[in-house]
């Protein structure tokens, strides 16, 4: 028998749908908000503040409050204009926090450079933190036996990704690539609350490759294209990419086109689940806005009944 004959191809890796299963999840959430308005009178509302009209923010927040109207969800809209005071903005988001109706308010990132993210982000009521970045609910996620009220929304995505794909967490070696506010360390916190065996891997880890080739899960949320080269990748591995970098592409209409920080033809023929960019993390980030928003407003909707 020849060499050739006795070759075994390694199997493609499983897709992991995030547009699929992100559509799933906004049918339950609309569900959710039918039964809330049918208990309470009232529906689940969400502020959402844009600065300025860079390109890639205004797209996000359009899709945020288009999602908003598909489920029924109460969307509060403020755009200001990228020279707008620290100030002025505080007082927008001081004006949402007093404002019954809204039970999430999210400030697109990122801010102006003039702009302090930290102070914006502190002032967002600890009950409306739907972005989940206020540093009580980020200090909860990563003590053990706390619970944070919000989760925020990638990473949220990120594991939902996994569960809903059937893949193992407990007991596995997980290495998260990047070390954001955003998406790094709230994911590799999320990994641990499951028993993973965290590492995270970040832009002055020695030899990266050799640690990410040893993770039964690798979250790639690093911003760099097709860093992760397919011999990276454990065989059989689950790997979230979570980066969306354009790189120029003369075909496409935009000029560019989106790739992820996994070079995914090559990670598929090694993992046994990926997820494609675009369509696999980023549907599943509003989606989880839009669940931290209605589980915020089921929480203010039994306060009140509570207190009556
Ligand atoms: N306040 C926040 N700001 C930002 C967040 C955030 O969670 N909160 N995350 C990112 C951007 N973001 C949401 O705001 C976001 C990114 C990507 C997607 C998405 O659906 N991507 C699609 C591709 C879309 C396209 O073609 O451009 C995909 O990956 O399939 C949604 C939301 C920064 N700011």
């Amino acid at each position: 028998m020849s060499a050739a004959s006795t070759q075994v191809d390694s199997p493609s890796a499983q897709i992991i749908d995030g547009k699929a299963i992100a559509d799933r999840i906004r049918k339950e959430i609309a569900t959710e908000v039918k039964a809330l308005q049918e208990k309470y009178g009232k529906v689940p509302g969400l502020a959402v503040v844009l600065v300025g009209t860079k390109g890639d923010s205004a797209t996000y927040v359009r899709m945020k409050r288009k999602a908003c109207a598909d489920l029924g969800i109460q969307s509060f809209s403020t755009d200001l204009p990228g020279d707008v005071s620290e100030e002025d903005l505080l007082k927008v988001v001081a004006d949402y926090n007093a404002n019954e109706e809204v039970h999430g308010i999210l400030v697109q990132l990122p801010l102006p450079k003039h702009i302090d993210e930290q102070r914006i982000l502190d002032a967002i009521s600890l009950e409306k933190d739907v972005d989940g970045f206020h540093p009580a609910n980020i200090g909860a996620l990563a003590m053990r036996g706390r619970t944070p009220l919000f989760t925020s929304c990638t990473p949220k995505g990120c594991l939902e990704l996994l569960k809903r794909s059937g893949v193992a967490i407990s007991g596995k070696r997980a290495v998260v690539l990047g070390r954001s506010n955003i998406v790094g360390m709230p994911v590799a916190h999320l990994l641990q609350g499951e028993d993973a065996t965290v590492t995270v891997v970040h832009s002055r880890t020695p030899d990266a490759q050799a640690i990410c080739a040893e993770a039964d899960i690798l979250v790639a949320a690093i911003g760099r294209a097709e860093m992760v080269r397919g011999d990276w990748i454990k065989p059989g591995a689950a790997v979230i990419d979570v980066g969306t970098n354009p790189v120029p592409d003369a075909s496409k209409k935009s000029g560019y086109r989106l790739v992820g920080d996994v070079a995914f033809s090559e990670a598929k023929e090694r993992a046994g689940f990926i997820t494609p960019v675009p369509g696999g993390v980023g549907p599943m980030t509003i989606t989880m806005l839009l669940s931290n928003t209605v589980d915020g407003a089921r929480r203010a909707f039994e306060k009140a009944a509570a207190a009556q």
